[in-house]
């Protein structure tokens, strides 16, 4: 579709009530893959869309899910479930939830939905089937085990079905119970399936789950276009990269919610225990931690609790759906399916609202995962960047990513290279090399049985266990950390002297910009007070486009 021909969201034939929640969004017009796919699901075609990941996929087949839903209230009064949302993760489950959940605000009680992707009570779940709600989100050994326990019936109603994620599916270990799953619905139902790449297992998947469907893929690069994503990258080693990162964060340079990803889960509490020496809060993300608690974090992160969040895209060990499948199915090979899945890290498909950075602390082991970690900015219409740290030994890493995205964006180098005079800040590499040597591995490994054990108090199904052995539970309290970090009250402060020169009250005049830093605004900046004129500075720029501490030292330059 020519882009002088975008289609408005008011164009689509669309109810007044959705239009209205749609707006409450703030979405101004639809997006590539709705402007194309909600007018083909309204027709009642079976689409297979693949677009790229944050380019608003889940929207693009919701609005049509609901918008039929009220057109058969129109004509039928009989209440049944019509439209069944498959996703293979809870995190998933729960967000295209709270989509749904945005979208039918003004006509809730005409169009309901629930997400019965958790483990909690089947008996619950099954009361809340029975009162037929019209739209059910689960993971599909979920569904599939209230099909077999006759818990529900979708023979008859279903007139939707989608997959969202479709590329994770089979290797999240499903395949047998998409089959399965099936054979429990009706001969004609409409169906979806929502992707960010075209696989061979989202082919496999399309054979068995649509018919003659219109294949949309956007002919469009993976991720955004660097006119709203920027790539950066600086090369430095282990000790170096914390001191750079204290020192970006210390300075106002990075501004707006970041995400940091690392390589393992220790290094994320690695991570998060150094940050914590300088008062920089931050909640972790990991394959380790439950369903429940990864939830938690991403929501507190998406309201505004944590403005950093460090992830780790370490393979994940359990069950997508903990461990549920295998409980019910038995099946050991998916099992070893999903410790292969290459890319089954946690913040896949996982929608982190408004992060303005993402920072690769420790550079992602391929290109698949760089995409991926980078896709979690810049979603939407929103502006992102994405900055690498790289070693020298993770550098041909970077070079296989820098050639990947080139080719990508027609030959455009998209990668840019970041300079930074550490030396310009050498006070905070001293602090920093203290900070980031206190965090032991005793220290990590506490941090994490410290995690465990804050979710085994808080563990709904072991509080009758905890009534009827006291003891336990007053052990588990008294079990406090041995080896915490210390913390040092007076790191939460920069002292006027570890300011680079440019920066200080009482620092020489700054040198001549390099070509490509923004004007000096001298006069205006001299009267600040130091720690009010460096935020000043820094807000001036975009930090991770122009950071020039001292202005001919450091300024990014083009590779
Ligand atoms: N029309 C729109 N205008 C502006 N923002 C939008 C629009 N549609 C969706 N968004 C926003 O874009 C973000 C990404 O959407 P979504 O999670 O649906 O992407 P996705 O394509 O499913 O990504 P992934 O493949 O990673 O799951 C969300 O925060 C959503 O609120």
């Amino acid at each position: 579709m020519s882009e002088d021909k975008k289609v408005m969201f008011h164009e689509m034939e669309l109810d007044d009530r959705l239009l209205k929640a749609i707006s409450q969004l703030g979405w101004p017009h639809p997006t590539l893959i709705q402007e194309t796919a909600i007018p083909l699901l309204l027709e009642g075609k079976d689409v297979l869309m693949r677009a790229r990941t944050g380019s608003g996929k889940t929207a693009a087949f919701t609005i049509p899910v609901i918008q039929k839903i009220l057109n058969l209230k129109n004509t039928s009064a009989h209440q049944c479930i019509r439209a069944l949302i498959l996703s293979p993760s809870k995190e998933l489950c729960g967000q295209i939830t709270s989509v749904v959940g945005h979208l039918t605000l003004k006509c809730a009680r005409e169009v309901r939905c629930i997400d019965i992707s958790s483990n909690g009570d089947m008996q619950i779940q099954k009361s809340l089937l029975a009162d037929k709600p019209d739209i059910v989100v689960s993971t599909p050994s979920r569904v599939l085990a209230h099909l077999k326990a006759n818990n529900v019936r979708l023979k008859e109603d279903i007139a939707m079905l989608v997959v969202d994620e479709a590329d994770l599916v089979f290797s999240f270990g499903y395949e047998n119970e998409i089959k399965e799953l099936l054979e429990h619905l009706p001969k004609i139902y409409q169906a979806v399936l929502a992707s960010a790449t075209l696989s061979d297992d989202v082919l496999s998947l399309k054979k068995i789950v649509l018919r003659n469907p219109v294949t949309l893929k956007l002919e469009e690069p993976e991720l955004a276009p660097s006119t709203q994503l920027q790539h950066y990258h600086l090369f430095a080693e282990e000790d170096d990269k914390a001191a750079i990162l204290y020192a970006l964060l210390k300075l106002n340079l990075i501004r707006g919610k970041t995400i940091i990803f690392v390589r393992t889960v220790d290094r994320c509490y690695k991570l998060k225990l150094y940050l914590e020496q300088f008062k920089i809060g931050s909640c972790v993300l990991n394959s380790e931690l439950p369903a429940a608690v990864r939830c938690m974090s991403v929501e507190q992160f998406n309201r505004g609790r944590y403005q950093i969040i460090v992830a780790s895209d370490e393979k994940a060990l359990e069950e997508p759906d903990g461990g549920m499948m295998l409980e019910e199915t038995g099946k050991k090979k998916q099992k070893s399916k999903r410790r292969k899945d290459k890319e089954s890290g946690v913040s896949r498909g996982i929608d982190f609202q408004h992060v303005s950075n993402v920072i690769n602390f420790d550079f992602p082991l391929d290109v698949t995962a760089y995409v991926h970690r980078a896709g979690r900015t810049a979603r939407g219409t929103s502006q992102g960047s994405v900055l690498s740290f790289v070693s020298i030994r993770e550098k041909p890493l970077m070079n296989a990513v820098k050639e990947h995205l080139t080719k990508c964006f027609n030959g455009q180098k998209v990668l840019q290279k970041y300079s930074f005079a550490l030396d310009e800040v050498e006070g905070f590499r001293y602090r920093s090399r203290d900070a980031w040597r206190a965090v032991t591995r005793v220290a990590v490994r506490e941090a994490r049985l410290s995690e465990i054990r804050r979710e085994l108090l808080n563990c709904k199904r072991l509080q009758g266990y905890f009534e009827e052995n006291p003891t336990d539970l007053a052990a588990l309290k008294r079990d406090k950390a041995l080896h915490t970090v210390r913390l040092q009250p007076q790191l939460a402060h920069v002292p006027e002297y570890l300011l680079p020169a440019a920066l200080r009250t009482d620092g020489p005049e700054p040198e001549p910009a390099a070509p490509d830093a923004p004007p000096a605004k001298k006069k205006k900046q001299q009267n600040f007070g130091s720690v009010k004129r460096h935020k000043y500075q820094a807000r001036q720029r975009d930090p991770l486009k122009s950071f020039a501490v001292k202005a001919a030292s450091a300024s990014p330059s083009k590779t």
